[in-house]
């Protein structure tokens, strides 16, 4: 039935070793036998002779010319030439849904062999078919490791692209925290702030009032001047400590810039406004740092209500006129805009 041009290629497996050679190339024997069942078929370019999902009905052996099979998205296609066979599946075990698409790539010709046909060589040709079956699924199951090979591959580069990703996100996170805080204290600086006011007005107050208090130490020149810088920033490190010690865990105390920190409290009313304010007065006076000589700290407070949660201007300058009505005072004072 089936006189072929296939004599076999360079690359033809020799008997007894046939599993070992991949792709799936037939010696010339066991090609001719296989051909004996098929029915010899010309194709053109572009020819489809099955398609992804259809039911399976038979394989095909290459004579001629090439065939594309086409798999699932991320597998790389096959280009077969003559010796080859594919679909072969469809005889083996029948009833089953083709995971390839196959094209013609070049003119050719093709045998296709039913499974009835099969069947029939089976019985016919019984040892020259099991040897064929035998390096089909030698072929397949290289082909199945394969494929777990690659699956593992890409599960590793995701793993890592994943790795990367937390990563990045990390050091963004390290990123926006030292943009938002300050050097010298570590504590939020202005961005920060601002920041924190935006999530504010999203937050529930649970009754309590909000309130800003500014604070400015005093005389804060003099100590650089008399006490040299150095001793100029452990003076702030330890006021900002005693505003840091003073703001609840909803609260967030700041440097806004120089000697000027600034703290958003929630408090119930004015007396509790008043008494952590003072609290604060009193803390930072009974600050001792030997780097200051005689001179004792202090820091003038400016308070006020907020009224609108949106309206840090307003409620910072209402904060500002207090905090210099304190100035004016003399300093070590705290002050209310009313
Ligand atoms: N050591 C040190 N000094 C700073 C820093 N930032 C600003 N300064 C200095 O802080 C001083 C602030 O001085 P002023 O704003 O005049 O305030 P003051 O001397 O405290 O005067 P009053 O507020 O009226 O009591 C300036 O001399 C700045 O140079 C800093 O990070 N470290």
């Amino acid at each position: 039935m089936a006189p072929t041009s296939f004599q076999g290629s360079v690359t033809s497996p020799a008997e007894g070793d046939e599993g070992l050679h991949l792709p799936s190339q037939l010696a010339p024997e066991a090609f001719r036998v296989l051909a004996s069942a098929g029915v010899s078929r010309a194709v053109l370019p572009g020819e489809e002779l099955f398609r992804r999902g259809e039911a399976a009905q038979s394989m095909f052996l290459i004579d001629t010319g090439e065939v594309r099979l086409s798999f699932d998205e991320g597998l790389a296609d096959k280009l077969l030439g003559p010796g080859q066979y594919f679909g072969e599946l469809a005889v083996f075990i029948g009833r089953h849904q083709r995971f390839a698409r196959a094209v013609a790539e070049t003119p050719g010709v093709l045998y296709e062999i039913t499974q009835d046909a099969f069947q029939a060589l089976l019985e016919r040709e019984p040892a020259q078919v099991a040897r064929f079956m035998q390096r089909s699924f030698a072929y397949l199951v290289a082909g199945e490791h394969q494929l777990v090979q690659s699956l593992r591959r890409r599960n590793e580069d995701l793993l890592q692209t994943l790795d990367t990703l937390r990563q990045t996100r990390s050091e963004l996170t390290v990123a926006q925290q030292l943009v938002r805080s300050d050097d010298l204290t570590g504590l939020a600086n202005r961005r920060g702030l601002y920041r924190y006011l935006d999530e504010l007005g999203r937050q529930p107050l649970g009754g309590l009032r909000l309130a800003l208090l500014l604070v400015d130490v005093d005389h804060f020149k003099g100590i650089n001047d008399r006490s040299g810088h150095l001793a100029g920033d452990a003076a702030l490190r330890a006021v900002a400590e005693e505003v840091r010690r003073m703001a609840g865990p909803l609260e967030l105390p700041c440097r806004l810039g120089g000697d000027e920190f600034a703290l958003v409290l929630r408090v119930a009313d004015e007396g509790e406004l008043a008494n952590r304010a003072l609290g604060l007065l009193a803390a930072v006076r009974s600050l001792r740092l030997p780097s200051l000589r005689e001179h004792r700290l202090s820091v003038s407070i400016g308070g006020a209500f907020c009224g609108d949660p949106g309206g840090w201007a307003a409620w910072y300058s209402e904060a500002d006129r207090a905090l210099y009505a304190a100035k004016r005072q003399g300093g070590d004072a705290w002050r209310l805009d009313e």
